[in-house]
């Protein structure tokens, strides 16, 4: 198989999240993102590697028998968002729901085979179930109109307006469209990710499914001076008064603008200003009631949430036996959502998050919900473990898509406690940390996935992991970071890796080439002659500081440094 290579053939399984597998005329297996099962397409083939071929999707010739006549969005297809619109939900819940045991049947030892794979649950709302949308300012195509709303399907630079989005509701339609005729009408110009100038960037919709509140958040750059006779004050006050004057009374919470110049395409707060109202919302989840900020954690789809949790607090209630005198740690806490709701079945619960916002969010939440036995510390994970002087009884983790560090999984392992429940938002990463979590005596009890994310390929999952038998207070369990399979993250972590972690927690593409000049910056060992320049004085193309930043982020995230 050569690179450019046109395959055609028929779709016939798809691996997490989105990958469908089409076995070539000559056999090989070739990797085509976006397809479907069933489809007969064809694909470009783009990347062959160590025997793995990927191919880009260019036409589907014939529908998959599984797809419905008519898929449920108008935008489907052209929109980068929803991959799997065009089946039955019933489809996607089992297609995600094999998809997570193949996985975890991959690393399952001999002795969990008999583990409890239950049922998938369905989200409440297989449509409108979103609580949050970061949409993008562009153009359709080059120096056509201004538009906002989703990247196009495989387009880095392209955004389709996604006025009739089938996964959020008539709220989000109605202030994306009034906010697109705003600033169309007075030809203001988006941020272009290559030129690096202009004005407009993404724009973010936070809507509470169970209050009706709604947080907007208009994200520019700091360059006003396309702005033409409006000032930017100006521009923005009739903004506001659109918005105000065009949504229901009393539902939208706040209207906030946050100044953002970096290169990196992903929504970071800079400075946010308060343009009307507040910079927060309720929702509620179980009869509590959270406060939102607009960049700290908070699951996308309420009513799935509801769902998610009370799965985890059921495997929670299996486990947990003389409740009243149990110390639980909720590691990876966000705003606090698992602790609290956990609050009144423990005698303390501990919340372990990284972002400073979200602990402050979740130390107010729990006071607004009057729980008095709930503590939230602010840092990493891998650090904070070593500070803190209770022990617990019983772990939930609800790590990020990457799983959880090699190093700080050691650490909780440690703590030797009889059930931990795992929540994990990425199969991929939940499978590798149960191959260690089994290696260190960990059996899987039970998994059950809950679809949070109707039309797409991602789901969550939750584990219930015991010691079984084994009296861990009695046991001293040795092992080291030797003995651990840590080949994913050492300096060994792939340049493939290190370039998926950038691009997912920057938006930022980085080259190979810069990824070895950081290396040696780092004093990282550099394969032999791996991208050194030809002669002494040839000039390479140095990496900006963002993307070292980000480079140095990933080198971090892998324990490289
Ligand atoms: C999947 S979310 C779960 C949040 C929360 N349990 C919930 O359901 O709302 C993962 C959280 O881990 C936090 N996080 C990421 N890396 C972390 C680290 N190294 N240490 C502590 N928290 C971290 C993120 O900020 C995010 O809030």
């Amino acid at each position: 198989m050569k690179k450019g290579q046109i395959v055609e053939g028929i779709i016939e399984r798809v691996d997490f999240p989105n990958k469908g597998i089409l076995r070539a005329e000559d056999g090989t297996r070739v990797i085509v993102k976006n397809a479907i099962m069933g489809q007969k397409v064809s694909a470009a083939v783009n990347k062959v590697r160590k025997g793995k071929c990927e191919g880009r999707l260019l036409e589907v010739l014939e529908k998959s028998a599984l797809e419905l006549p008519e898929p449920g969005c108008v935008h489907y297809g052209i929109c980068g968002g929803c991959t799997f619109q065009s089946l039955p939900y019933e489809e996607q819940l089992s297609m995600k729901e094999q998809q997570v045991k193949d996985l975890i049947d991959a690393v399952i030892t001999e002795e969990n085979k008999g583990y409890e794979f239950l049922p998938i649950k369905a989200s409440p709302r297989p449509k409108a179930y979103r609580n949050k949308m970061e949409f993008s300012f562009g153009d359709e195509y080059k120096d056509g109109p201004l538009a906002l709303g989703m990247h196009k399907r495989g387009s880095f630079y392209d955004i389709v307006n996604v006025g009739e989005c089938q996964i959020v509701d008539e709220d989000f339609r109605r202030v994306l469209k009034i906010t697109l005729e705003y600033f169309k009408e007075r030809q203001i110009p988006f941020y272009h990710k290559l030129r690096h100038t202009g004005y407009l960037r993404h724009f973010l919709v936070r809507k509470a499914a169970k209050t009706g509140e709604i947080l907007v958040d208009l994200v520019t750059t700091t360059q006003t001076d396309g702005l033409g006779a409006e000032t930017e004050s100006i521009l923005l006050d009739g903004w506001v008064k659109a918005l105000c004057e065009e949504t229901y009374d009393g539902v939208l919470k706040g209207i906030l603008h946050t100044k953002n110049d970096s290169v990196a395409d992903t929504i970071k707060n800079e400075g946010t200003d308060i343009l009307f109202g507040q910079d927060f919302f309720y929702e509620e989840l179980l009869d509590l009631k959270f406060k939102i900020t607009p960049f700290s954690f908070f699951q996308t789809n309420s009513l799935g949430a509801e769902v998610l949790y009370q799965t985890a607090r059921e495997f929670i209630g299996d486990a947990l036996d003389d409740e009243a005198s149990q110390t639980v740690f909720d590691l990876y806490s966000g705003t606090g959502t698992i602790a609290q709701i956990l609050s009144p079945v423990a005698k303390k619960v501990i919340g372990v998050e990284i972002v400073e916002e979200a602990v402050v969010a979740a130390r107010e939440n729990a006071a607004l919900n009057g729980l008095t036995n709930c503590e939230f510390i602010a840092g990493d994970v891998l650090k904070v473990i070593d500070k803190i002087e209770e022990k617990p009884d019983y772990i939930v983790l609800d790590p990020p898509r990457d799983g959880i560090h090699p190093k700080a999984l050691e650490k909780i392992i440690r703590y030797n406690v009889p059930q931990m429940v795992y929540i994990s938002c990425k199969p991929t990463s939940l499978a590798r940390d149960l191959e260690v979590l089994q290696a260190r005596g960990y059996k899987v009890k039970k998994v059950q996935c809950v679809d949070m994310f109707p039309s797409t390929g991602n789901v969550e999952t939750v584990v219930l992991l015991s010691k079984g038998e084994v009296d861990s207070k009695k046991i001293r369990v040795e092992f080291s970071l030797e003995d651990m399979d840590m080949s994913e993250f050492q300096d060994g972590a792939t340049y493939p890796q290190i370039k998926e972690y950038v691009l997912e927690h920057t938006g930022l593409k980085v080259s190979n080439l810069y990824i070895s000049q950081i290396k040696r910056k780092c004093g990282i060992r550099v394969g032999k002659n791996y991208n050194l320049p030809k002669s002494e004085d040839s000039r390479q193309p140095q990496c900006l500081p963002e993307k070292e930043k980000a480079i140095r982020e990933a080198f971090k995230y892998f324990g490289m440094i």
